[in-house]
């Protein structure tokens, strides 16, 4: 199973090899404005899942903002280090 910490360095890859197809390049491509408005898409999707979907719904909702948490992270230049010092 994935985890943050290896997703994130899943992510970092992705970003330096640029493999085409690849969703996460898209996304960093389209620069921190774009991610900006989908990671209040997927907090308002989370919301909405905890309080009128299912726990397994809310859970992939949840998984979904993560994934885009991380990707700002990565256009930003934000290391995992950098989140954790504040946790
Ligand atoms: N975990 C994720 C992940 N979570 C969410 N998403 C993206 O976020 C979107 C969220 O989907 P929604 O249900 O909100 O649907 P949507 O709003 O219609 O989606 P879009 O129209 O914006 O594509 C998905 O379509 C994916 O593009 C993800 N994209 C990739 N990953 C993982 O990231 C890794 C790298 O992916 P690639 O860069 O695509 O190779 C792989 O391990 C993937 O599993």
């Amino acid at each position: 199973m994935k985890t943050f910490d290896s997703l994130f360095a899943e992510l970092t890859e992705k970003a330096t090899t640029r493999p085409a197809g690849s969703g996460t390049v898209a996304e960093l491509d389209a620069g921190v404005h774009a991610i900006g408005k989908k990671i209040v898409e997927e907090a308002a999707e989370v919301w909405m899942a905890a309080e009128h979907e299912t726990d397994e719904a809310a859970a992939e909702e949840i998984s979904q903002l993560l994934y885009h948490l991380q990707v700002l992270m990565l256009a930003k230049g934000l290391t995992l280090e950098d989140v954790y010092a504040h946790l």
